[in-house]
């Protein structure tokens, strides 16, 4: 913590000067009062005569002490708060740094409920205890020792009582905070844990509504805050106990020095303006030793959350620059060399033993069963998860010896879940290419086939797209993060399911386009439809991790029973034709996807009507 403080460390001294000043001002009241109780009022060095004018006089000086210390107290709020809010930015933006800099195993393992906390609570946290720490502590350890020094100037027996009144009073605070104390951590777990089934529930608001599940969540909101409630009840609880027994102790004391103070001013020793002065020393000390214990809980809070916000900072990322910086060279060779790959806590590879080479500018397609790897093959390629074995190279450099950012600038991935900002769909556009001229993020619009419904939006490219791109259709924003892929012009290019939105005309136009833009770039297709892989240079079939068939259309419709399946089931062909043209091919399958949907349509309705019949 000490590199965040030591930033600021000026302002934190200027801001104890003025903390300093402001005590000083409080200290020097009581010695003033007690002057104008003594000498003006009774007139004890005056044979019982008042002095109204030394009253005036010192009522004054209280008066202007009262202004400087407000002021002094003023000035060193200014510093704390910029120690304090400065030092809070620096860390909010480290951490956020931080975060970006981890591996997908890595954040999962936080989730991101708990890491919105720890940058945001967490970092509020540390935030209010470096406040108090320079607030609260400089001006209880400079408010004790000048009371107890003024008490003791005033009568050594008042400093006495204090001090043995002061055993109890810190030994109930340190009890009641060793209990609270890790009621703090489990606090902060369960607010995480409120937050991860808040952000979960506000991302997937459309699927919560469509299967009327808002009760469901509600209730699982509901035990989560549950939970933060009933942590948060037994820190209250126990605090609760403490602060009135510390103000019984405090009162205690009190009157001891009264009992003490009566006395001596009966026996002549002391005057009553040297009580009321000890006693209001007492209370200024004591009420410093309460906000000392409210110090104590946010200091105890603070260090909690600074532990969570440590263990993001101090963790080193999975993913490790490599030396080589250079994006430009090499044209796109990929090379998996035995790779097997396992994820993070799993001991169960999704990938065994990989073989493959693609070559620069050719076109390979991947096809295969859900679950049998096809992502996993492919995040390998940019490094979002380091292999098991083996190794993945790229123009014959192991991915790993790359510095990552060069690494990604050369390859442009899609997803099939586009990942749009709520910013204009030019700037999403430009995502991956910030510098990107107007023409050629249009052009790139144009190849993703986006171009025809962007150009007739009022705002045009302009237009702003709403959070996660919740104002665009589903193939609206699949076109949208294809122009970004193509923009990036990079040498290797990646789509993942990324036009299983499109209708197939749509798809095979933006396919054509691209093989003739881009045709020196190496391209991956991860498809589940013939229609998407049909033009590849090589189609390879992936099951269980393995590549078990590999070849052309042609090769594989002769060859692979598993694609002769796929084949017949999306184009309904008993015996393919491997000849049919492109527009033959699209035809068929849209015939056959109608045939196959009012098919479904007849078993269903006579599925309801059997329902119907049976009921009547
Ligand atoms: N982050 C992850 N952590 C652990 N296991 C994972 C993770 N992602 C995927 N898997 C597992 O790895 C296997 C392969 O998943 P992968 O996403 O690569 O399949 P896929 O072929 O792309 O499937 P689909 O066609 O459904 O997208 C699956 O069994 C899946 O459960």
């Amino acid at each position: 913590m000490w590199q965040y403080i030591k930033r600021y460390a000026h302002f934190a001294i200027i801001a104890a000067l003025f903390m300093g000043g402001e005590v000083l001002m409080d200290l020097i009241q009581p010695g003033l009062m007690r002057r104008i109780v003594d000498d003006g009022v009774l007139g004890l060095n005056n044979n019982g005569v008042g002095n109204m004018e030394l009253v005036w006089h010192l009522g004054v000086r209280m008066i202007g002490m009262v202004l400087i210390g407000c002021c002094f107290g003023s000035l060193n709020n200014v510093f704390v708060n910029m120690v304090s809010q400065n030092m809070g930015n620096d860390l909010r933006k480290d951490t956020f740094r931080k975060i970006m800099t981890f591996s997908f195993p890595q954040i999962e393992s936080f989730g991101a409920g708990s890491l919105i906390t720890r940058i945001t609570n967490d970092v509020t946290q540390v935030e209010r205890l470096i406040a108090q720490f320079v607030r609260g502590m400089v001006r209880t350890v400079l408010m004790t020792i000048g009371s107890l020094y003024f008490m003791y100037t005033l009568s050594p027996d008042f400093a006495f009582i204090v001090l043995c009144a002061l055993p109890f009073i810190i030994g109930t605070m340190a009890f009641c905070l060793r209990k609270v104390n890790p009621l703090f951590a489990l606090q902060q777990e369960k607010l995480d844990g409120v937050n991860d089934v808040l952000q979960e529930d506000i991302s997937a608001i459309r699927i919560i509504k469509a299967c009327v599940r808002e009760t469901y969540e509600k209730l699982r909101f509901g035990k989560a805050n549950g939970d933060l409630i009933k942590t948060q009840l037994k820190v209250l609880l126990t605090l609760a106990f403490m602060g009135p027994v510390v103000n019984m102790l405090m009162n205690l004391t009190i009157a001891a020095i009264l009992w003490y103070g009566a006395r001596d001013v009966l026996e002549g020793t002391a005057s009553p303006g040297s009580i009321m002065a000890a006693i209001t020393y007492t209370t200024q000390l004591l009420m410093g030793i309460m906000m000392l214990m409210m110090l104590f809980q946010n200091i105890s809070r603070g260090f909690i959350s600074w532990k969570r916000l440590a263990s993001v900072l101090h963790l080193k990322p999975e993913i490790q620059d490599g030396e080589y910086a250079d994006s430009t060279a090499g044209n796109g060779l990929i090379e998996f060399r035995d790779v097997s790959f396992a994820y993070p806590g799993s001991n169960k590879n999704v990938l065994e033993h990989i073989n493959l080479t693609i070559k620069p500018g050719e076109t390979v397609a991947i096809m295969g069963s859900t679950g049998s790897g096809k992502t996993t093959l492919i995040n390998l390629i940019p490094r979002f998860y380091d292999v098991t074995e083996g190794s993945v190279c790229i123009d014959g450099m192991d991915v790993r010896d790359y510095k990552v950012s060069a690494l990604r600038n050369k390859v442009a991935v899609a997803l099939q879940k586009s990942e749009l900002f709520s910013t204009s769909i030019k700037e999403n556009i430009a995502w991956g290419n910030p510098d990107a001229a107007d023409e050629k993020i249009e052009n790139a619009a144009r190849i993703a086939q986006a171009h025809e419904f962007i150009a007739p939006l009022e705002q045009g490219y302009d237009t702003v797209v709403a959070e996660r791109g919740m104002s665009l259709s589903g193939g609206q924003k699949q076109r949208v993060a294809l122009a970004r892929a193509v923009l990036k012009e990079s040498p290797i290019m990646i789509f993942d399911d990324a036009t299983s939105a499109l209708d197939l005309k749509t798809e095979a136009s933006f396919y054509n386009d691209l093989a003739k833009t881009s045709p020196h770039s190496t391209k991956i297709i991860v498809a589940q439809r013939i229609a998407s892989v049909r033009r590849a240079n090589r189609i390879l079939i992936l099951e269980n991790g393995t590549v078990i068939a590999e070849g052309t259309h042609k090769d594989l419709l002769k060859n692979c029973a598993i694609y002769q399946d796929i084949y017949q089931s999306q184009v309904g062909d008993i015996a393919p034709d491997e000849n049919k043209s492109e527009n033959e091919l699209l035809t068929q399958i849209t015939r056959n996807n109608a045939a196959q949907e009012k098919e479904n349509t007849v078993t269903q309705s006579s599925r309801t009507g059997e329902g119907v019949s049976t009921h009547e």
